[in-house]
């Protein structure tokens, strides 16, 4: 047994997990738990801080027994987040003062419209790289500041602490010590500037946010303080952060310009790295931090579906059509094709490349012999479709793809894999370790103590489990396609 070890949280969407790495990148023990998502609105999603915290503090507390255990040190603990999720606290409780907006939620919809139609966008999407968006944290803040009684005071008055889910983990996992958040998080906010890398006093004053609630920002692989051993059963430093999709990024080794990688979870996001130019998209994507280590910037160009996964678990948890996530395989594979059924599953908007908060999900070709198969098959190609359309997107940004590295809990689904390098006519290669999102932060931890010497070291860990070569005709990839982009005409709110 190994006497060294790294300890990943990644607290996602819709669980929270710890893993436990050795030093040559092997996965020694995983705990998770998943918590219940609230939906109180149509468009909103909310999480309960309280749930996220204590869902992790759980599998944390179980990974540090495991450690125990097997008598091994821990060199430092890593943190990797659902994105853009915001949560504001008060500084001396560390209570927050209302539920986490979740990166799924729309209720700023308008406010972003009416802050569109007032402020050149431009300006916007230069300094931040993103575009006016609810996805993004700024309007989250300004909403919880306008809605919870007295809190807009509070926070001038510096009582409050806003953070990304990183940022509470931190803050709660240092005993309220550190109120940090990473580059890449930081990127997902609205109100920071990637070229600059600092919080921006225009867009802070644009979107009502106090310069007073928010954390520092530091390097991808930096010191963000220890953990406290009476909370969280050990002293151990946090080395490591990254928001999700980066850190799968670099779990994934896309340390080169060009290097590209798709992640499905709840949603999707397909991530290229452009190295050290700010690519500023044409097609409505991304520009993003990928990582920023030693105080130096590499940039990504980023696609981001709000709907992957979720839709599985709306078919399991909302229309209780299926019980597991793993039955759609089956499946799909009882079906002979899709016999003109297609989901568009807009339920919090459509996200790139269209960006249009109020379309809504739909289902399109119905008949009377569609069965629940019909409803899964739908759901996973809708998927790979969405993907295809970010693929297109990178393409006309003058992306030369050659081939796609993809993770995440959907991937464990191999017809969806097959599927994707049909229809996007690309090959794809699947890791040994889909954990990738704890495992980048694993090497972040890795690389700041001095476990591994570069980025090269890193991409040496690297290992691929499968590839899948594309193997559908044109024409039938291209009927599939036309078909898809006719139905996401239809739920278009404009
Ligand atoms: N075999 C499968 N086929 C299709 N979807 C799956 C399968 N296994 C898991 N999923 C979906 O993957 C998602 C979980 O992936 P995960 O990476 O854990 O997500 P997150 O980090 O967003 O919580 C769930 O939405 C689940 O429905
Ligand atoms: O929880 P995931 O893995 O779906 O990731 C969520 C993203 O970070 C949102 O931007």
């Amino acid at each position: 047994m190994t006497d060294t070890v790294i300890v990943s949280i990644d607290q996602g969407t819709t669980s929270s997990r710890t893993l436990v790495f050795s030093p040559g990148g092997d996965i020694l023990f995983t705990a998770q738990q998943e918590f219940p998502q609230i939906y109180p609105q149509d468009g909103w999603v909310e999480h309960d801080p309280e749930a996220i915290w204590n869902s992790t503090l759980s599998t944390m507390r179980d990974a540090v027994a495991f450690t125990k255990k097997n008598k091994q040190r821990v060199l430092g603990i890593g943190i990797t987040n659902q994105r853009e999720t915001t949560i504001v606290w008060d500084r001396k409780t560390g209570k927050p003062i209302y539920n986490a907006i979740v990166w799924q939620d729309r209720r700023t919809a308008q406010t972003c419209r009416d802050l569109g139609g007032k402020y050149d966008v431009r300006t916007l999407s230069a300094k931040t790289g993103l575009i006016l968006d609810p996805y993004f944290s700024a309007t989250k803040i300004a909403w919880i500041l306008d809605n919870v009684k007295g809190a807009r005071k509070r926070a001038e008055a510096g009582e409050l602490a806003f953070g990304t889910v990183d940022s509470f983990l931190i803050w709660r996992l240092t005993g309220g010590a550190v109120h940090a958040t990473d580059a890449t998080n930081a990127s997902r906010t609205n109100i920071f500037n990637i070229h600059s890398q600092s919080w921006d006093t225009e867009l802070l004053s644009l979107f009502d946010v106090p310069a007073s609630v928010l954390p520092d920002v530091k390097d991808c692989a930096d010191n963000y303080g220890m953990t406290d051993k009476a909370i969280t059963g050990v002293n151990a430093p946090i080395l490591g952060v990254a928001g999700d999709q980066q850190a799968a990024a670099i779990g994934q080794a896309c340390f080169t310009s060009g290097s590209v990688k798709s992640t499905y979870g709840t949603g999707c996001f397909v991530i290229l790295n452009t190295g050290e130019t700010c690519v500023s998209s044409t097609a409505k994507l991304l520009s993003t931090v990928a990582y920023r280590l030693n105080g130096q910037t590499t940039y990504a160009l980023e696609g981001s579906i709000f709907v992957a996964g979720a839709a599985i678990q709306w078919l399991r948890d909302g229309l209780r059509i299926i019980e597991h996530s793993s039955e759609s395989e089956n499946l799909i594979e009882s079906l002979p094709g899709n016999q003109g059924v297609y989901m568009v599953p807009a339920f919090t908007g459509l996200g790139a490349p269209h960006w249009d908060p109020d379309a809504r999900g739909a289902i399109f070709g119905l008949t009377r012999d569609t069965g629940r198969a019909h409803f899964v098959r739908a759901a996973v190609e809708s998927v790979v479709y969405q993907t295809s359309d970010l693929l297109g997107a990178m393409a006309s940004d003058g992306a030369k793809l050659t081939s796609l590295r993809v993770d995440g809990g959907m991937t464990h689904n191999k017809w969806m894999v097959q599927y994707l390098a049909n229809v996007l006519d690309l090959p794809i290669e699947r890791p040994m370790i889909v954990e990738t999102t704890a495992l980048g932060v694993a090497f972040l931890v890795g690389l700041q103590c001095g476990l591994y010497k570069d980025l090269d070291a890193i991409s040496k860990q690297w290992n691929r489990k499968d590839a899948f070569t594309p193997s559908m005709d044109t024409h039938e990839r291209k009927s599939r396609l036309t078909e898809w982009h006719g139905y996401v005409q239809k739920v278009l709110s404009q």
